[in-house]
């Protein structure tokens, strides 16, 4: 591996909305750049204007519809943080973002444990056991009881949890963490806010200090961590590597406090990039040659140049400024003068970035998600899947003539890969399906602005989707002839049955054993 690809550390942050992703993600990077004050990321109080805000709807809105990815030092390493929508309104990007990590942070909000959200991205990383640490936060306010908190992790999200951190108290009471692989206990201070804190640490659990400083609750939390120590998992890298075991941490993203502990130790055990696979073999970072692979197309980036932005991670070897790489599947070299980084929401030109990191690339439709570049060799990484949606609606024109337009918005829109497209066997209709709720609203803004195309968009009866595969081709005739009605194609013209209630999908499967009901498509 090369020296620089070496001292990549490429994350995202799962969570539920409102956990304290955009916070964390504040002092993450004001750790990283050492600046006096956060806010940069939404910026709303300052009255800044939030990195990724550019989108009319999204100021409207107040809420990210993007995907950032941001850059920055730490202890010698080079983080790579990869913004994930959070909100209620994420989209399938969200997903997609984590195939192209090499680890994730979880931030759980204390006085709720594990939701909902959360659950689903868990899933996400599983499919390729990334390793994941997790962020207690909120320990401000009145939480859960620790040790709950960390079943629920164990159980809901069938991790082992290693406390790394332990925090003493709570809410108006909390005094701040012991860290347990240091021996040493760091007191929070209130009111510091935004300003990163002087630590004030204390060696030792035993030290008689602890006594005068905290009083009763120094003893309350030697027994504590007796019990704990006792009844917990101890940190193993190799587990934690394969996915199995999540060190945990405990802190308050807001009072700035137990985000140093976890990120000094995140850059320490989270994996430089790793290898990946592709239909031919697999690619170690290490190779001198250069690919990478396209998760995540953007577009209007900035309004002022309607221009798309392909994000691709680089898996081996290195960009320079004005290298050819080869389009592989359009099997064509191109070169690429002037790719971008998103260098905490600016946008500068690089001449330089390496495995691990992530690229801008311009594109005028030749690029679409899953499309991977190298310097020459002919292979396609895998991995980076369409996800099912979740939600559909089905897509009126107020002008029926036009419809040709609309298609053709549609399917581009859907290899941009937000949103996807059906059409049903059995009828004219189209129906859009996504996995976050704003991606209809996008949809309809962009039709209208960039294809002069408005529609509405109706409720549909379909529930869920599962792209339908079978060996047998006989009877994969005789599943259309009896399950036409809820068969359609995607954007991609590949079968999908688009099941009307989870009881169908149930049902169907257990009727048609030796079809394959795939909730992920593989580009
Ligand atoms: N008391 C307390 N509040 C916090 C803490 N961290 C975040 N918050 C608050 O929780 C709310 C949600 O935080 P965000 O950082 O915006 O959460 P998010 O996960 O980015 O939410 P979305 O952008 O909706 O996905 C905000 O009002 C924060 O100020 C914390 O440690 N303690």
């Amino acid at each position: 591996m090369s020296a620089e690809s070496e001292l990549r550390r490429t994350f995202a942050i799962i969570s539920h909305p409102d956990a304290g992703k955009t916070t964390i993600t504040e002092k993450l990077l004001l750790l990283g750049q050492k600046i006096q004050e956060a806010g940069t990321v939404k910026g709303k109080k300052s009255g800044k204007h939030a990195t990724s805000d550019w989108m009319e709807m999204e100021k409207q809105r107040g809420i990210s519809v993007t995907t950032s990815v941001m850059q920055f030092p730490y202890n010698g390493r080079v983080v790579n943080l990869l913004d994930t929508p959070g909100h209620e309104d994420f989209s399938e990007d969200t997903y997609r973002t984590l195939t192209a990590v090499d680890s994730a942070l979880m931030v759980i909000d204390s006085s709720k444990g594990v939701e909902e959200r959360t659950i689903k991205l868990m899933e996400v990383c599983r499919l390729r056991d990334t390793p994941i640490v997790t962020f207690m936060n909120k320990l401000d306010r009145d939480i859960k009881d620790p040790i709950e908190l960390m079943d629920e992790v164990e159980e809901v999200l069938n991790i082992k949890c290693a406390p790394v951190t332990w925090p003493i108290g709570m809410g108006k009471q909390f005094k701040g963490v012991y860290h347990i692989l240091e021996d040493k206990v760091y007191f929070y201070k209130t009111g510091q806010g935004h300003i990163i804190q002087d630590e004030d640490i204390l060696d030792g659990l035993d030290n008689p200090e602890l006594d005068e400083r905290i009083g009763s609750l120094a003893q309350d939390l030697r027994d504590e961590l007796e019990l704990v120590l006792g009844a917990s998992h101890e940190f193993e890298l190799e587990a934690f590597l394969k996915g199995e075991l999540t060190p945990v941490f405990y802190g308050t993203a807001l009072g700035n406090f137990g985000v140093t502990q976890m990120l000094n130790h995140f850059v320490e055990w989270a994996p430089a990039p790793l290898s990946r696979m592709t239909d031919v073999r697999e690619v170690k970072s290490s190779e001198d040659k250069f690919s990478g692979f396209i998760f995540k197309i953007q577009a209007n980036m900035d309004p002022q140049h309607r221009d798309r932005i392909a994000f691709m991670r680089i898996c081996s070897g290195n960009y320079q400024k004005g290298m050819k790489m080869k389009h592989v599947r359009l099997n064509r070299d191109v070169q690429v003068a002037n790719a971008v980084t998103f260098l905490a929401g600016d946008r500068s030109n690089l001449e330089n970035a390496y495995a691990g990191d992530i690229i801008g690339l311009h594109n005028h439709g030749t690029i679409q998600i899953g499309d991977t570049f190298t310097s020459g060799e002919v292979f396609k990484f895998s991995g980076i899947p369409n996800f099912a949606p979740e939600l559909f609606r089905s897509v009126r024109l107020k002008d029926p003539l036009k419809n040709k337009a609309l298609l053709k918005g549609l399917i581009q829109l859907s290899e941009e890969g937000a949103t996807q497209v059906f059409r049903p066997f059995n009828s004219n209709e189209l129906i859009l399906g996504a996995v976050g709720i704003l991606q209809f609203d996008v949809v309809a803004h962009r039709l209208k602005d960039e294809y002069k195309v408005n529609c509405i968009f109706e409720s549909v009866s379909v529930n869920t989707a599962r792209w339908v595969e079978c060996d047998d081709e006989k009877m994969l005739e005789e599943f259309k002839n009896k399950a036409g009605v809820n068969l359609a194609l995607d954007g991609g013209d590949n079968l999908t049955y688009l099941a009307p209630t989870r009881v169908n999908l149930n049902l169907t499967e257990e009727r048609w054993p030796d079809i394959r009901f795939n909730q992920t498509r593989e580009h």
